[in-house]
C-alpha cells in the first residue's frame, strides 16, 4: 500500500502490488515489484536520490538493523501489512523495542528514538499484536497531541492491519456521530480530552484495554500540558493495569522521573543528548536586523520555500494568521493551522498540505510533534520556541525549549531523507537562545546572509544533496 493523495495510508479496493508470496514454509518474503516495492529510494526536488539501504546497513545509523521484520516475532498478517507498505528491514528502534513490547508477559516500554525513524510502526504493530479479534471489544488506547497526530497514526494502524479485521475508532473531538453510545471497536486513537470524556460516559467500555500507548509521551505528561488529562485516563483503566507503553524522541530529565512511575517497571530504550537530533538536518540561522525584517526574509525566501514543502513555526496563533494573512494579501499562497480553528477546518487545511496543494504551512507548536509528510525539506522558526516561567513548553520566557525545536525540526528529513532547518535571530536575546540551542545540541548552527538570496539558495541545494 502506498501513501495516497492524501498523504494517508489508505486501503485501496484492489491492491497496488500483488499479494506477498507465501513459500513452502508459509514465510513472507518482501515485494519483489510493483510501485512500494522499491523503498530503497527516495528523490527529493532536488533531483537527489539518497539510498535508503546504505543507511540502514550502517551501523552508526538509527535506521541500522541486523535483523529483518520476520525475526522480530511478527504476525504473518502484520508482515505483509508491511511488505505491503514498502518497508523491507526494520530500524534500530523497531528492531529493539518490538521484541520487548511483544514478549509475554508483557512488560511496560519507554522507547527514545531520534525523530523521523519509525517509532509509530513500533507501537502500532505492538497494539495490533496484542488484540484478539475474535473479540468486539476495545483492546487498545493509543492517545497523542494533536487530532492531526492522532488522525496520521490511525492511517498508520489501518495501513498495518490491512490484512486482520481490525476495527478502529476515533477519539477526538468532533468526530464520533451524534447519540453513539458504545463504541466496540478494537483499538482506539484520539486525544486526551475527548478520550477521558468517552471513558467517563462509559461510551468506552475500558474493561479489556490491554495496551495504553502515549506517542509523544512527554508532551502527554508534562504537568503543564496535558499531563493531567493522561493521568485521568490512566485512571479509568481496568486496576489490572494493561502494558503501558511511551514513545517519543525526547524525554527531558524533569519528566523522565514521572514517566518511570507512570510505566513502572518499563523496559528502557534511551538516547544521549548529542544524540538527539538527526544528521540528514543541516540547520541554519539568519540575523535580521528586528521583527519586522523577518517577514521580509520570510517573503524573499517564499520561492525557495516553495520548491518543496515547509513548515513556517510561530509562537503564537495571531503571528500565524497574521503573516500569513499579509503574504496572501501580497499575493502568496500560504496556509495557516492553529488550535483555535475547528476540527472541521483543521482538518482541511492538513489534508491539503498532506495532499501538496498548500506548499508552505504556518502553525504554531500544534504541530510539532509526530507530523510525517515526507515532502517537507525546509522548517523555519520564525520564532524560536520558548519555555515558560516555570520552565515547562510553550511560553515566553527568555530560556529557549530544547525539546520542542528538536521535534519542530524533524518535521523535516524523515527517515533518512535530507532537511533544511532555519532560525529567525534578531536581536541580542534570541541570539542567546540559539546559542543555548547550540550548545545544548552540540550542532554548529551555520550562519545564511539575508541578503545574498544567490548564496543562501546555493547553501540550501547543497544541504539537501
Ligand atoms: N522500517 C521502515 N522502512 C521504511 N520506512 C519506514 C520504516 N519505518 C518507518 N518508516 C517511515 O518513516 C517515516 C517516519 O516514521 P514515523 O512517523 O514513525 O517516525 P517517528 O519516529 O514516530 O518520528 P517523530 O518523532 O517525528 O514522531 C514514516 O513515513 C514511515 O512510514
Amino acid at each position: 500500500m502506498e501513501k495516497d493523495a492524501d498523504g494517508f495510508y489508505t486501503p485501496k479496493s484492489e491492491p497496488s502490488v500483488p499479494p506477498p508470496q507465501l513459500d513452502d514454509n508459509d514465510e513472507i518474503k518482501p515485494q519483489q515489484s510493483g510501485p512500494s516495492a522499491d523503498p530503497e529510494l527516495i528523490s527529493s526536488t532536488f533531483e537527489v536520490t539518497v539510498t535508503l539501504a546504505d543507511q540502514q546497513a550502517d551501523p552508526n545509523s538509527p535506521l541500522f538493523s541486523a535483523k529483518t521484520f520476520e525475526e522480530l516475532g511478527l504476525h504473518q498478517d502484520l508482515l505483509k501489512g508491511l511488505y505491503d507498505l514498502g518497508f523491507s528491514k526494520p530500524s534500530k528502534i523497531q528492531e529493539r523495542a518490538l521484541p520487548l513490547l511483544l514478549a509475554n508477559p508483557p512488560q511496560n516500554m519507554i522507547g527514545q528514538s531520534q525523530s523521523g525513524t519509525g517509532k509509530t510502526a513500533a507501537f502500532v504493530l505492538s497494539m495490533l499484536s496484542r488484540v484478539d479479534f475474535t473479540k468486539n471489544t476495545t483492546q487498545a488506547l493509543c492517545l497523542a497531541p494533536s487530532r492531526e497526530l492522532a488522525r496520521q497514526i490511525m492511517s498508520v494502524v489501518v495501513a498495518m492491519g490491512k490484512f486482520t479485521p481490525v476495527q478502529t475508532e476515533y477519539a477526538i473531538k468532533d468526530n464520533l456521530p451524534k447519540g453513539t453510545t458504545r463504541v466496540t471497536a478494537h483499538i482506539v486513537v484520539g486525544t486526551p480530552g475527548t478520550m477521558t470524556d468517552l471513558l467517563r460516559r462509559k461510551v468506552i467500555d475500558p474493561s479489556d484495554v490491554k495496551v495504553f500507548v502515549l506517542d509523544e509521551a512527554d508532551n502527554m505528561l508534562d504537568q503543564d500540558g496535558l499531563g493531567d488529562q493522561t493521568l485521568r485516563v490512566k485512571n479509568l483503566l481496568p486496576k489490572t493495569q494493561p502494558q503501558i507503553v511511551l514513545f517519543s524522541a525526547t524525554f527531558p530529565d524533569n519528566v523522565r522521573n514521572f514517566a518511570a512511575k507512570f510505566a513502572p517497571n518499563a523496559n528502557k530504550i534511551e538516547l544521549q543528548r548529542e544524540e538527539l537530533s538527526v544528521d540528514g538536518i543541516r540547520q541554519f540561522y539568519m540575523d535580521c536586523k528586528n521583527a519586522e525584517h523577518k517577514y521580509d526574509i520570510l517573503v524573499s525566501l517564499y520561492q525557495l520555500l516553495t520548491i518543496g514543502q515547509s513548515i513556517i513555526f510561530c509562537q503564537h496563533r495571531h503571528t500565524a494568521d497574521r503573516i500569513s494573512q499579509r503574504m496572501t494579501a501580497e499575493g502568496h499562497k500560504v496556509a495557516s493551522l492553529h488550535g483555535a480553528k475547528d476540527a472541521t477546518e483543521r482538518d482541511a487545511i492538513i489534508d491539503n498540505f498532506r495532499e501538496g496543494r498548500e506548499k508552505v504551512l504556518i502553525t504554531t507548536n500544534v504541530i510539532a510533534r509526530g507530523i510525517d509528510i515526507l515532502q517537507v525539506n525546509m522548517v523555519v522558526n520564525y520564532d524560536l520556541p520558548l519555555m515558560n516561567e516555570r520552565g515547562n513548553h510553550g511560553g515566553n520566557d527568555s530560556k529557549p525549549d530544547v525539546e520542542t525545536y528538536i521535534h519542530r525540526i524533524g518535521r523535516t528529513g524523515r527517515f533518512g531523507r535530507k532537511g533544511i532547518s532555519i532560525n529567525f535571530v534578531h536581536n541580542k536575546e534570541t541570539w542567546k537562545q540559539m546559542e543555548e540551542i547550540e550548545k545544548i545540541l552540540g550542532k554548529h548552527i551555520i550562519r545564511i546572509e539575508t541578503n545574498d538570496l544567490d548564496e543562501m539558495e546555493e547553501k540550501m541545494k547543497k544541504a539537501l544533496k
